[in-house]
């Protein structure tokens, strides 16, 4: 079977690069097949500078991709899980999940090893809500100070010694040749992952059975598994990734056991739950786990977040 795919892919790099990735993949994998990618500007990347909390919406980076498969001048999309909405528009459905890189948060600093051994008052980077509300639970005496931008960004910004450390996704940094500048990996105990960190999936049209062939083989189940626990955590919490809430699966001794946690932005006060489930029904746990976030007061911390970006913060 001879076929040409089009990729619809945002410009960052980290985009381009997975959009490479999943080419290459299938270009080894079917060596009739040919495959071009289709870069594009998302609304989010135009809002790269302002607090993508504020401006709202989930699925900023996703929705310019999905009308371009609608259009049929795509027939793929290629996606950090950490970013793609719970819900597709009809016609357009996720059909693989990828093996996923390192899930962990990383600490990157010139001048630091661990946020253990940062004095007091260093200015932490980051725009994550998620990662300054375990972070600052940690270190109250820390200031966290907004960053943004595209990872090639927020290293230079962080050379030009506006922070002291910045924390980002380790695979992210992985993915683009940056090992060397992960001081160390956080532990899911320090800083507990968002939903779907380090996983790429794969959109594109419910009715294309041929490319749902084509685009088996590149499916992982392991991965698979995690991320439609942590995806169904972050439904039940109706939360993306602009909201303070963590979750992590593994796979342990033939279950499924899916951490989750709801901050404080300023650290004040973290709630938590985990849970261990059966591998068939990795949705049931997410949605248990993230009941009892709520049961603890979770939607009190939600609320006040969502107020917090409609006003005029
Ligand atoms: N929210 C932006 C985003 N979406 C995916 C990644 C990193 C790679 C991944 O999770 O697959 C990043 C950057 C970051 O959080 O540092």
């Amino acid at each position: 079977m001879s076929r040409h795919l089009r990729i619809a892919t945002r410009k960052s790099s980290l985009a381009l690069w997975q959009a490479e990735y999943v080419k290459a993949r299938l270009e080894e994998l079917h060596p009739h097949i040919t495959v071009s990618l289709v870069p594009m500007v998302s609304r989010g990347d135009k809002l790269l500078d302002s607090p993508l909390a504020k401006i709202g919406g989930k699925g900023l980076f996703v929705k310019e991709l999905e009308t371009a498969m609608m259009n049929d001048e795509a027939d793929l999309a290629v996606h950090s899980m950490k970013d793609v909405p719970m819900n597709f528009p009809d016609g357009l459905g996720l059909y693989v999940i990828c093996e996923r890189e390192d899930p962990r948060d990383a600490f990157v600093s010139n001048r630091y090893e661990t946020v253990a051994s940062m004095p007091a008052g260093s200015i932490v980077g980051t725009s994550s809500l998620r990662r300054q509300a375990q972070l600052m639970a940690r270190r109250p005496d820390l200031t966290v100070h907004f960053l943004r931008g595209n990872v090639n960004t927020r290293l230079a910004k962080l050379d030009a010694g506006e922070y002291d450390a910045i924390i980002l996704a380790a695979a992210g940094l992985m993915r683009l040749g940056f090992q060397e500048r992960i001081g160390y990996a956080m532990a899911p105990e320090e800083s507990l992952p968002a939903g779907g960190q380090g996983a790429v999936g794969i959109e594109c049209r419910t009715d294309d059975t041929e490319l749902h062939e084509l685009l088996a083989p590149l499916n992982d189940v392991d991965s698979g598994l995690r991320v439609r626990a942590e995806r169904a955590l972050n439904h039940r919490l109706n939360g993306g990734c602009q909201v303070p809430i963590a979750c992590y699966a593994e796979r342990e001794a033939g279950q499924i056991w899916l951490r989750g946690l709801v901050g404080q932005p300023d650290g004040s006060r973290l709630i938590t739950a985990e849970a261990r489930g059966p591998e068939d029904d990795p949705e049931k746990l997410g949605i248990a786990v993230a009941e009892d976030l709520l049961s603890q007061g979770a939607q009190d911390i939600l609320d006040a977040v969502y107020q917090e970006e409609g006003g005029a913060r």
